[in-house]
């Protein structure tokens, strides 16, 4: 029986590498789904997989994390398709409308900090946030809501006697205990909708292990390190991306100080890849597993605990639990109007 791979955001950076090396190491084996929110890009990353590998198995599913009713369908399909789920990627994420802060990075520089600002991006970012259709913050939707909801729809192919799954989310650095509140867990009011994202995704893995690891569920977090992608592209749109590459050479030499600057999505993708080949039981479910480069390029990975505890993660749990409630309440009222309506068109 072929591993079934899914992989949300594959159509680019850090996803779309941890697809080439996935089949690189395997082709045979598994069955690669590609999860993306435009179909497009999606059919483009395929092929170009599929040139390197012709051989292999690799599908498309149209998925926005951003929205409910794209998850909710999006579930339904893999639910469709396969039987099984052994690995599923949350990878996809957005950091929209980044403003850079160029006074505090120079400060950062002359200061005992800039190893940590170079390592985390701390104290030099913030970004505006928007709201979706579904009236959530477009950032917690995108980075974490959408998938809490991806993996409460596919549990019963997650979770299936006598075989183990495994959630891997793609984290961050950036993600602060600092930035995140457990009474605005959607970050409507502060400048760190991407920090609180990403220290939400540390928390729920941690209580997504306390609730499924009986059922063989098991979930881990990691860290890509900076890498140059569309992502981190945006955070200085005045850089045209030539401009990041003649940089390189900077990067290289600020790589020797800090092994977080893996700067390629193949070098980012080292902890994801790593993972596959864990046996689940065996990792640590407080720990954040770092892609990271050495000074002379050499890959590994590298676990360092995270600032989470249960009794935080807990409640992190039962408020995702109580809105997804709600917005599949709001769901079947929005659906009941929309049949109404067509009703009476008709
Ligand atoms: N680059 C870095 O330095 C770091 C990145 N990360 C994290 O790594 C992950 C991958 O980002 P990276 O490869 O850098 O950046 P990219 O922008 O290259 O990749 C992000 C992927 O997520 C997809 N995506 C965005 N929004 C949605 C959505 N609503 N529904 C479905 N897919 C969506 C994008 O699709 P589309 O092409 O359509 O936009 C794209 O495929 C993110 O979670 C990011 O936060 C973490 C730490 C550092
Ligand atoms: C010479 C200068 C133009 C260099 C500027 C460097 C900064 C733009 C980057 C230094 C550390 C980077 C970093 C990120 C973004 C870009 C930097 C601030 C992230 C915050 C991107 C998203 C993440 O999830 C974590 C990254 C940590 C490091």
């Amino acid at each position: 029986m072929n591993k079934v791979v899914l992989v949300t955001g594959a159509n680019s950076g850090i996803g779309l590498a941890l697809c080439e090396r996935l089949l690189s190491q395997d082709t045979e084996g598994l069955q690669l789904c590609l999860a993306c929110r435009n179909m497009c890009r999606a059919q483009a990353a395929r092929s170009a997989l599929l040139t390197s590998h012709p051989t292999a198995q690799v599908a498309l599913l149209q998925l926005d994390t951003s929205s409910i009713s794209s998850v909710i369908s999006a579930a339904q399909e893999v639910k469709l398709r396969y039987n099984r789920l052994d690995y599923l990627y949350l990878n996809a994420g957005i950091m929209p409308n980044p403003k850079f802060d160029v006074q505090a990075f120079l400060k950062g520089i002359f200061s005992r900090n800039i190893i940590t600002m170079f390592a985390t991006g701390k104290g030099i970012l913030t970004q505006k946030d928007s709201v979706t259709s579904d009236d959530l913050q477009e950032i917690f939707a995108t980075n974490i809501f959408g998938h809490f909801l991806l993996i409460r729809e596919l549990e019963p192919i997650l979770c299936q006697a006598g075989k183990t799954s495994q959630l891997i989310w793609t984290s961050s650095s950036n993600a602060h205990r600092s930035a995140f509140n457990l009474e605005d867990i959607q970050h409507q009011r502060g400048t760190q909708p991407y920090s609180s994202s990403k220290y939400a995704s540390d928390l729920l893995s941690l209580a997504l292990n306390t609730h499924f690891n009986k059922q063989g569920l098991y979930s881990s977090v990691i860290c890509p390190g900076f890498v140059m992608t569309n992502l981190t592209h945006g955070i200085l749109p005045c850089f045209p991306a030539f401009l990041w590459t003649l940089l390189m050479p900077v990067f290289w030499l600020i790589r020797i100080f800090t092994n977080t600057f893996t700067l390629t999505p193949y070098n980012g993708a080292e902890a994801l890849f790593w993972l596959f080949k864990q046996k689940p039981q065996s990792l640590d479910p407080q720990a954040k597993y770092h892609s990271l480069t050495s000074g002379l390029g050499k890959n590994y990975t590298q676990p360092r605990k995270m600032d989470v505890d249960l009794e935080t993660s807990e409640a992190l749990y039962d408020k995702l639990l109580k809105l997804e409630s709600e917005v599949r309440k709001y769901l079947k009222e929005k659906q009941k109007s929309t049949r109404a309506s067509s009703h009476f068109r008709t």
